[in-house]
Protein backbone atom coordinates (compact mmCIF):
# COMPACT_ATOMS: atom_id res chain seq x y z
CA UNK A 1 0.00 0.00 0.00
CA UNK A 2 2.95 2.47 1.02
CA UNK A 3 4.67 1.11 -1.98
CA UNK A 4 1.66 2.08 -4.07
CA UNK A 5 1.72 5.67 -2.36
CA UNK A 6 5.09 6.03 -3.16
CA UNK A 7 4.78 4.96 -6.80
CA UNK A 8 1.55 7.19 -7.36
CA UNK A 9 3.41 10.12 -6.13
CA UNK A 10 6.24 9.56 -8.81
CA UNK A 11 4.00 8.66 -11.62
CA UNK A 12 2.12 12.28 -10.82
CA UNK A 13 5.32 14.25 -10.85
CA UNK A 14 6.06 12.73 -13.93
CA UNK A 15 2.58 13.42 -15.68
CA UNK A 16 3.16 17.06 -14.36
CA UNK A 17 6.63 17.14 -16.16
CA UNK A 18 5.39 16.18 -19.19
CA UNK A 19 2.55 18.21 -19.28
CA UNK A 20 4.83 21.25 -18.84
CA UNK A 21 7.18 19.60 -21.55
CA UNK A 22 4.54 18.92 -24.08
CA UNK A 23 2.32 22.49 -23.17
CA UNK A 24 4.97 24.98 -21.73
CA UNK A 25 7.97 24.77 -23.93
CA UNK A 26 7.85 27.48 -26.93
CA UNK A 27 6.78 29.54 -23.61
CA UNK A 28 9.63 28.40 -21.58
CA UNK A 29 11.56 29.91 -24.68
CA UNK A 30 9.87 32.94 -25.08
CA UNK A 31 10.28 33.85 -21.73
CA UNK A 32 14.07 33.10 -21.39
CA UNK A 33 13.98 35.30 -24.30
CA UNK A 34 12.78 38.20 -22.10
CA UNK A 35 14.75 37.73 -19.16
CA UNK A 36 17.70 37.78 -21.21
CA UNK A 37 17.09 40.17 -23.02
CA UNK A 38 15.94 42.47 -19.47
CA UNK A 39 19.61 41.40 -18.21
CA UNK A 40 21.62 42.07 -21.21
CA UNK A 41 19.53 45.92 -20.99
CA UNK A 42 20.89 46.36 -17.40
CA UNK A 43 17.68 45.20 -15.61
CA UNK A 44 17.09 42.78 -12.92
CA UNK A 45 14.56 39.99 -12.30
CA UNK A 46 12.55 39.89 -9.00
CA UNK A 47 10.77 36.87 -7.90
CA UNK A 48 7.64 36.16 -5.14
CA UNK A 49 5.72 33.08 -3.90
CA UNK A 50 4.86 31.91 -0.84
CA UNK A 51 5.24 28.73 0.89
CA UNK A 52 6.99 26.64 -1.00
CA UNK A 53 7.20 28.91 -4.00
CA UNK A 54 8.90 31.16 -1.08
CA UNK A 55 11.56 28.57 -1.60
CA UNK A 56 11.25 28.40 -5.73
CA UNK A 57 11.77 32.32 -5.07
CA UNK A 58 14.98 32.09 -3.44
CA UNK A 59 16.51 29.12 -5.69
CA UNK A 60 16.35 30.87 -8.33
CA UNK A 61 17.48 34.20 -7.78
CA UNK A 62 20.26 32.00 -5.81
CA UNK A 63 21.18 30.45 -9.43
CA UNK A 64 21.39 33.84 -11.27
CA UNK A 65 23.41 35.74 -8.44
CA UNK A 66 26.06 33.04 -8.11
CA UNK A 67 25.62 30.71 -10.70
CA UNK A 68 23.79 27.78 -12.36
CA UNK A 69 26.15 25.62 -14.87
CA UNK A 70 28.51 28.45 -16.59
CA UNK A 71 31.18 30.32 -14.86
CA UNK A 72 30.55 34.06 -15.61
CA UNK A 73 29.59 37.17 -14.09
CA UNK A 74 26.59 37.64 -11.38
CA UNK A 75 23.55 38.48 -12.98
CA UNK A 76 20.82 40.77 -10.80
CA UNK A 77 17.87 38.85 -9.31
CA UNK A 78 16.26 39.39 -5.80
CA UNK A 79 13.67 36.61 -3.91
CA UNK A 80 10.94 39.04 -2.74
CA UNK A 81 10.81 36.28 0.48
CA UNK A 82 13.98 36.43 2.34
CA UNK A 83 13.88 39.42 4.40
CA UNK A 84 12.30 38.75 7.12
CA UNK A 85 12.07 42.53 8.44
CA UNK A 86 10.56 44.00 5.70
CA UNK A 87 7.87 40.82 5.70
CA UNK A 88 7.23 41.35 9.06
CA UNK A 89 7.11 45.72 8.97
CA UNK A 90 4.92 45.41 6.08
CA UNK A 91 3.24 42.69 7.14
CA UNK A 92 2.68 43.71 10.54
CA UNK A 93 1.67 47.36 9.31
CA UNK A 94 -0.20 47.17 5.98
CA UNK A 95 -0.95 43.49 5.77
CA UNK A 96 -0.17 40.69 4.40
CA UNK A 97 -1.54 41.06 0.97
CA UNK A 98 1.08 44.17 0.93
CA UNK A 99 4.43 42.10 1.05
CA UNK A 100 5.18 41.66 -2.34
CA UNK A 101 3.42 44.51 -3.32
CA UNK A 102 5.27 47.05 -1.51
CA UNK A 103 8.83 45.83 -2.08
CA UNK A 104 7.77 45.57 -6.44
CA UNK A 105 6.77 49.73 -5.56
CA UNK A 106 10.06 50.44 -4.42
CA UNK A 107 12.57 48.05 -6.31
CA UNK A 108 10.79 47.43 -9.69
CA UNK A 109 12.13 49.97 -12.32
CA UNK A 110 10.35 49.72 -16.57
CA UNK A 111 12.14 46.82 -18.25
CA UNK A 112 12.78 44.32 -15.14
CA UNK A 113 10.92 41.18 -14.92
CA UNK A 114 8.81 40.00 -12.41
CA UNK A 115 7.72 36.56 -11.49
CA UNK A 116 5.14 35.50 -9.85
CA UNK A 117 5.18 32.23 -8.57
CA UNK A 118 1.82 30.54 -7.03
CA UNK A 119 0.27 26.95 -7.40
CA UNK A 120 -3.29 27.89 -7.39
CA UNK A 121 -2.32 31.19 -9.48
CA UNK A 122 -4.37 32.95 -6.84
CA UNK A 123 -2.45 34.17 -4.27
CA UNK A 124 -3.69 38.10 -3.49
CA UNK A 125 -0.48 39.36 -2.08
CA UNK A 126 1.58 38.01 -5.33
CA UNK A 127 -1.68 39.20 -7.98
CA UNK A 128 -1.61 42.53 -6.54
CA UNK A 129 2.61 42.78 -7.01
CA UNK A 130 1.84 41.92 -10.65
CA UNK A 131 -0.48 44.68 -11.27
CA UNK A 132 2.02 46.96 -10.05
CA UNK A 133 5.04 45.45 -11.57
CA UNK A 134 2.42 46.35 -15.14
CA UNK A 135 1.40 49.83 -14.18
CA UNK A 136 5.81 50.54 -13.52
CA UNK A 137 6.19 49.64 -17.13
CA UNK A 138 8.03 45.76 -15.60
CA UNK A 139 7.52 42.63 -18.23
CA UNK A 140 5.64 39.88 -15.85
CA UNK A 141 5.81 36.51 -15.96
CA UNK A 142 3.28 33.90 -13.84
CA UNK A 143 4.99 30.41 -12.80
CA UNK A 144 1.73 28.83 -12.14
CA UNK A 145 -0.59 25.82 -11.58
CA UNK A 146 -4.15 23.98 -11.66
CA UNK A 147 -5.86 26.54 -14.39
CA UNK A 148 -3.47 29.36 -13.62
CA UNK A 149 -6.38 31.40 -11.25
CA UNK A 150 -6.68 35.03 -11.50
CA UNK A 151 -2.99 35.59 -12.20
CA UNK A 152 -3.36 33.29 -15.03
CA UNK A 153 -5.18 35.92 -17.09
CA UNK A 154 -2.85 39.21 -16.39
CA UNK A 155 0.46 38.20 -16.20
CA UNK A 156 2.49 38.83 -20.09
CA UNK A 157 4.55 35.54 -19.93
CA UNK A 158 2.34 32.44 -18.66
CA UNK A 159 3.64 29.08 -17.55
CA UNK A 160 0.94 27.45 -15.82
CA UNK A 161 1.42 23.88 -15.27
CA UNK A 162 -2.10 22.43 -15.70
CA UNK A 163 -2.14 19.46 -13.25
CA UNK A 164 -4.19 19.45 -9.52
CA UNK A 165 -2.00 19.10 -6.51
CA UNK A 166 0.22 21.74 -5.09
CA UNK A 167 3.24 18.97 -4.90
CA UNK A 168 3.02 18.18 -8.52
CA UNK A 169 2.82 21.87 -9.49
CA UNK A 170 5.74 22.71 -7.51
CA UNK A 171 8.03 19.24 -8.73
CA UNK A 172 7.20 20.94 -12.60
CA UNK A 173 8.13 24.67 -11.75
CA UNK A 174 11.31 23.19 -9.95
CA UNK A 175 12.55 21.63 -13.65
CA UNK A 176 10.86 24.70 -15.36
CA UNK A 177 13.75 26.96 -13.07
CA UNK A 178 15.84 25.05 -13.69
CA UNK A 179 15.86 25.14 -17.67
CA UNK A 180 15.63 28.87 -17.43
CA UNK A 181 18.46 29.13 -16.16
CA UNK A 182 20.23 27.07 -18.34
CA UNK A 183 18.95 28.92 -20.94
CA UNK A 184 19.51 32.14 -20.17
CA UNK A 185 23.08 31.47 -19.25
CA UNK A 186 23.65 29.52 -22.29
CA UNK A 187 22.14 32.89 -24.50
CA UNK A 188 24.06 35.52 -22.34
CA UNK A 189 27.42 33.64 -22.00
CA UNK A 190 28.12 31.26 -24.79
CA UNK A 191 31.60 30.92 -24.22
CA UNK A 192 31.00 30.19 -20.59
CA UNK A 193 33.12 27.95 -18.72
CA UNK A 194 31.08 24.87 -17.44
CA UNK A 195 30.83 23.69 -13.97
CA UNK A 196 29.57 20.30 -13.52
O1 LIG B 1 4.80 23.85 -0.37
C1 LIG B 1 3.63 23.82 -0.06
C2 LIG B 1 2.78 22.67 -0.42
O2 LIG B 1 3.50 21.70 -1.16
C3 LIG B 1 2.99 24.94 0.71
O3 LIG B 1 3.94 25.55 1.56
C4 LIG B 1 2.39 26.00 -0.24
O4 LIG B 1 3.43 26.58 -0.99
C5 LIG B 1 1.62 27.08 0.55
O5 LIG B 1 0.44 26.49 1.06
C6 LIG B 1 1.26 28.33 -0.28
O6 LIG B 1 0.67 29.28 0.55
C7 LIG B 1 0.35 28.04 -1.47
O7 LIG B 1 0.18 29.23 -2.22
P1 LIG B 1 -0.04 29.23 -3.81
O8 LIG B 1 0.96 28.28 -4.42
O9 LIG B 1 -1.46 28.80 -4.06
O10 LIG B 1 0.19 30.66 -4.24
ZN1 LIG C 1 5.69 21.94 -1.11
Amino acid sequence: MRLQEIKGHFANSVRALEQAAEELSETIDYCCTVMAEALQNGNKILIMGNGGSAADAQHFAAELVGRFLLERKALPAIALSTDTSILTAVGNDYGFDEVFNRQVAALAKPGDVVVGISTSGNSPNVLKALRTAHEIGARTVGLLGKDGGAIGGEVEVNLTVRVSGTPFVQEAHAAIIHILCDQIEKRLFPAGTLNV
